[in-house]
């Protein structure tokens, strides 16, 4: 059993090697590191060896259990019922371990780890049927796998459902869907949340993998953005739907910058061979202004999160110290002692050193040889106010603690306006005050020395002024400016040193960040009284709490084909008239999609899986089926099963039925499906265990209907409740063109099962027309 839970598609037999055999075979010795953080003086003696020989074992399994909290708990249940006391005292060949147990540290006990020899795995039965519980939960998102330390920066944000919140650096997005889970958390029905994540990453594609992470959670409060974080521009939004214009801040900011990873040491074993001095240098001035226009986006009394995998205090201490010295008592560290108290830390650093690439340590900045000044920050030397700080409230986890990896968290909160320092500014207005002073001690020349002093020096006093407006938009687009002409190392250079001209190679935003992405489409907001969405509203009688208002297109010009639905706060957001200024890759859930279908039928939209949690609540009964877990599996198992397979009552309510799209509904929390017998679990004491609903659109023909799923979504499901299923015949695998043949040949095949008669029928079967269409909207 590998440590990952997800099964990779029609990934091509690979012999999977034993993360424990590759991790045996580095050599898990770094002198220069051991030196550095014995140096920093990080624990005692004592305690030093159990820490050094902790990071050279292998990371625990761990996995958070998600989804909205009466879920959660019940498969919480399962897994602590169902399954620990199955997987207490396994021994096989001798090697006994311990069950999984929750995290001490994480609420309600819905974070979990074990760790088990990998024979062991192999061989336990009953290991064997924990390990499918967790694919199949996982492959339906309602377990994530995700290394127990990067469960806490979210968990110290405290997200409300109401809050907007900007995830600085996320992806690949595990601390991002922890977020969209707390903006969700309210189960309200019909309610979809006031909050909004704007999950932001650097790198065009990693933005991608972000989509891809959260894509299962279905939220329309989400927006992915492709920026480099430390130049996030400022927008004005448009007015929401009570008329008011609010600013574009956040209640909300979590900052886990890119760092040097040297805290991952346990599951990255290469740390070992590839740490050097120099690994967080380059980085520390990166991270001051990424947290520093956080802080600036934050609003006044928000909270911001900043954290590292890294044990190194000149990218974690030393960051949050330059930080707090800029905000100028704008800013405060939390105590957070009280909060997730089980969980095991260590106070922050106040002292620490500063080494040359060489190995050398550097007392303090003057001590830096001039030909290698441009290669240091005074912000990397513990500030002489760093007693006044807290710093001892940030958190150093370590290892050893609670046999996790290392992570560094920072809690700030924002309480008042933050001025942006401007050290070419003060340094101007600096040497205006020295020239005046100089100027007065002469008194023969002190008109004439005063005069431009005192100019310059008021010219520097009304920028501070400016800047006093927090965050102006001018400055953004100053340093959005510099970006753009590639100027990036004029924003980098050494505090203090602004006079200094430093030579660094330039380096282009691709070079920093990969190739920025392609042009993105608009986004195209749809009148309510718009003639499809007025058409599927009538349709699918959605209710008249539905915001109709809020669905979009993204292809000007053509038929709308495919319809999103945003949230409110999203909206206000895309409709400002700066949007230009944000790259939005993506945001808004798959509500709709058109069908280009020849069967007859009033509309022609069918509602799309992406969108069908959402739309579940808000449209009529008349056009939701509820089915029991069999013809689920009927579905699943035959691509176009005939109504008249199905239970009287059901064929009843289809005949009924409108021919197009409804949703068909194995509710098991109803009476009558309490105990279903689940083919997975059947025979293992587990006999009725499917949790949550299982919500899917179908197309109902005139005489047979189809599940409107494609063949990931069919498998996962078939999977999930352990039998084969058939993939549609119509399944997209290449281009249109392929696809047209193979929904061609499944329409005539279909016509040939269903009789004739019903020939027009099955060729109007429109899971291929939407595969075609979706082919076509990938091609
Ligand atoms: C530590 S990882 C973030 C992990 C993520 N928060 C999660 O939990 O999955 C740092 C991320 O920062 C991105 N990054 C690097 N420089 C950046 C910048 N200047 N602005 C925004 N993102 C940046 C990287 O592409 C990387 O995805």
């Amino acid at each position: 059993m590998g440590r990952r839970f997800s099964k990779r598609k029609n990934a091509p037999p690979r012999k999977e090697r034993d993360p424990n055999e590759v991790y045996a075979e580095v050599k898990k010795e770094n002198e220069q590191m051991e030196e550095y953080y014995k140096a920093q003086n990080i624990m005692s003696d004592e305690e030093w060896p159990v820490f050094w020989n902790h990071l050279k074992v292998t990371l625990p399994t761990t996995f958070r259990i998600t989804g909205t909290r009466s879920h959660a708990v019940e498969i919480r249940d399962t897994v602590k019922n169902a399954f620990v006391p199955h997987l207490s005292n396994i021994s096989v060949d001798g090697t006994v371990a311990d069950p999984p147990r929750p995290l001490a540290w994480y609420p309600d006990d819905l974070g979990w780890h074990y760790d088990v020899p990998r024979t062991l795995l192999k061989k336990s039965p009953e290991y064997a049927k924990f390990h499918q519980f967790l694919v199949a939960e996982t492959e339906v998102g309602n377990i994530s796998r995700q290394e127990a330390v990067s469960m806490i920066p979210p968990l110290l944000l405290d997200v409300q459902p109401q809050h907007w919140v900007m995830d600085m650096c996320a992806a690949p997005g595990s601390k991002t869907a922890q977020i969209i889970e707390m903006v969700h958390a309210n189960e309200q029905h019909q309610v979809v949340p006031s909050g909004l994540i704007l999950a932001n990453d650097a790198d065009y594609r990693r933005s991608h993998m972000l989509i891809h992470q959260t894509k299962r959670l279905q939220s329309p409060c989400l927006m992915v953005t492709n920026h480099d974080a430390s130049m996030m521009p400022s927008l004005k939004l448009a007015p929401n739907k009570s008329g008011e214009v609010v600013p574009f801040e956040f209640d909300r900011v979590l900052a886990d910058v890119p760092c040097s990873g040297d805290a991952t040491l346990r599951k990255n074993p290469m740390v070992w061979t590839k740490w050097t001095h120099g690994g967080a240098m380059g980085l520390h001035q990166t991270q001051v202004t990424i947290l520093q226009r956080g802080v600036q986006m934050l609003k006044v009394g928000g909270r911001i999160v900043y954290s590292t995998c890294s044990f190194n205090p000149m990218e974690n201490e030393a960051v949050v110290a330059e930080m707090l010295n800029r905000a100028n008592g704008s800013l405060e560290l939390v105590d957070v002692s009280h909060e997730l108290p089980l969980l095991k830390r260590r106070p922050g650093l106040s002292s620490w050193k500063v080494f040359t690439k060489e190995g050398q340590v550097v007392e303090k900045f003057e001590d830096v040889p001039a030909d290698a000044k441009g290669k240091f920050y005074p912000s990397m030397w513990a500030p002489a106010n760093a007693g006044e700080l807290h710093l001892e409230r940030c958190l150093r986890i370590y290892p050893h603690l609670q046999d996790t990896g290392g992570f560094f968290v920072a809690v700030l909160k924002k309480t008042a306006p933050f001025v942006v320092p401007n050290p070419g500014r003060a340094a101007a207005a600096e040497a205006a005050a020295e020239a005046a002073k100089a100027a007065a001690a002469t008194t023969a020349a002190s008109s004439a020395a005063a005069t431009p002093a005192s100019e310059d020096m008021s010219e520097a006093k009304e920028d501070t002024q400016e800047d006093n407006q927090e965050d102006t938009q001018e400055d953004t687009q100053e340093e959005e400016d510099k970006a753009t002409t590639g100027d990036k190392h004029k924003l980098d250079s050494p505090a203090g040193s602004d006079t200094t001209e430093v030579k660094k190679p330039r380096m282009s935003r691709a070079e920093r960040f990969g190739a920025p992405g392609p042009k993105e489409e608009p986004f195209l907001f749809l009148d309510s009284d718009n003639a499809d969405v007025q058409l599927f509203s009538r349709f699918y009688g959605l209710d008249e709490k539905f915001p109709k208002d809020q669905f979009l297109v993204r292809s000007e010009g053509e038929k709308n084909k495919t319809i999103y639905f945003v949230s409110e706060a999203v909206k206000s957001i895309l409709q400002s008239e700066e949007i230009h200024r944000l790259k939005v890759v993506n945001t808004g859930v798959r509500t709709f999609i058109r069908q280009d279908s020849n069967s007859p039928t009033e509309c022609s939209f069918r509602v799309h899986s992406e969108g069908i949690a959402l739309m579940r609540q808000f449209v009529s009964t008349a056009r939701v089926m509820a089915v029991q877990l069999k013809e689920v599996i009927t579905l699943l198992q035959s691509p176009y099963p005939k109504i008249s397979e199905f239970p009287e009552a059901i064929q009843q309510k289809l005949t009924d039925l409108q021919t197009g799209c409804c949703i068909f509904e194995f509710d098991p929390e109803l009476e009558e499906n309490k105990d279903q017998p689940n083919p997975r679990w059947e025979g293992q004491g587990l006999t009725g265990f499917v949790k949550g609903k299982l919500v899917f659109p179908v197309w109902k023909a005139q005489v047979s209907f189809n599940m409107l799923l494609n063949k990931q979504e069919r498998r996962s499901l078939a999977m999930r409740l352990g039998v084969d299923c058939v993939d549609a015949p119509h399944v997209v695998e290449g281009g249109a063109k392929g696809t047209v043949a193979k929904a061609a040949a499944a329409a005539a095949a279909a016509a040939e099962a269903e009789g004739a008669e019903d020939a027009e029928d099955a060729e109007a079967t429109p899971e291929e027309d939407s595969t075609m269409v979706e082919a076509t909207e990938q091609a």
